[in-house]
């Protein structure tokens, strides 16, 4: 397994709340995800706060725009020294491509860079209303290949495919994936969900987790249960 393979996912829309919940969490126990609401609110200086902190972070912006544009976004991120980020493989090859090239002279201080295949929001229904007539399962192999193909590191996925993109793709290629509930916790909005142990023993590499920790009464509990699900 993965060592620290928990992310937690910050999505807050007051930076005292998500200061106070990083307070409480342990570096040597997960890294953190902060998205679009975060960064569009707080912008840099937030990751700078949580570097400070001794946390590895997941910058999840999910870039999605013509190869320049992405180029630079990506190369932007690495410029403020996070772990990982990510683009969506539906940008295509090209745009992947690019990307990948602007990190080039990141070396091996390059964050991970990773592509979203197909949200585990949605299911074979919502892609159907986008003209993609095939399984989820069948687009995410797609978009895997190709986000392999462009050289990135991984791909963000549901852990229920994780188990046949590893045969796919490969050990090497890293597996990201979301929609992680435990035992007895409400899946919300995720349509695509499995436990912790169950998404480890399928072959992801990192857990995205928000709500399931950061709404927990006790935050650090929650992160401390899930990781000794995982032991
Ligand atoms: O890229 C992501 O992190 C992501 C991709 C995806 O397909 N589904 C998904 O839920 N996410 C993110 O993973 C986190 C899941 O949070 P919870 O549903 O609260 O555990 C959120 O921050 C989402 O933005």
């Amino acid at each position: 397994m993965t060592t620290k393979p928990i992310l937690v996912a910050l999505d807050y829309d007051n930076k005292n709340h998500a200061l106070q919940l990083i307070e409480k969490l342990d570096p040597n126990m997960c890294r953190l995800k902060v998205g679009k609401e975060m960064f569009t609110l707080f912008g840099p200086q937030l990751v700078k706060d949580i570097h400070d902190r001794g946390f590895d972070l997941f910058l999840d912006l999910k870039f999605h725009d013509i190869p320049n544009t992405v180029a630079k976004a990506v190369a932007a991120a690495a410029e403020l020294g996070v772990w990982m980020t990510n683009v969506h493989a539906s940008g295509g090859l090209a745009m992947m491509e690019a990307a990948k090239k602007a990190l080039l002279p990141y070396g091996d201080k390059a964050p991970m860079l990773i592509a979203v295949t197909v949200l585990t929001s949605m299911s074979d229904d919502d892609l159907k209303l986008l003209g993609i007539n095939v399984p989820a399962f069948e687009h995410v192999q797609r978009l895997a290949k190709l986000t392999q193909q462009a050289g990135l590191d991984g791909v963000v996925c549901s852990a229920q495919e994780a188990t046949a993109l590893k045969s796919l793709l490969g050990k090497d290629f890293k597996l990201v994936t979301p929609g992680i509930r435990p035992v007895g916790s409400d899946a919300g909005d995720q349509h695509r969900v499995m436990t912790p142990p169950q998404a480890i023993a399928a072959g992801s590499d990192y857990l995205v987790i928000g709500r399931p920790i950061t709404k927990a009464a006790d935050p650090l509990a929650a992160l401390q249960a899930i990781h000794q699900s995982l032991a």
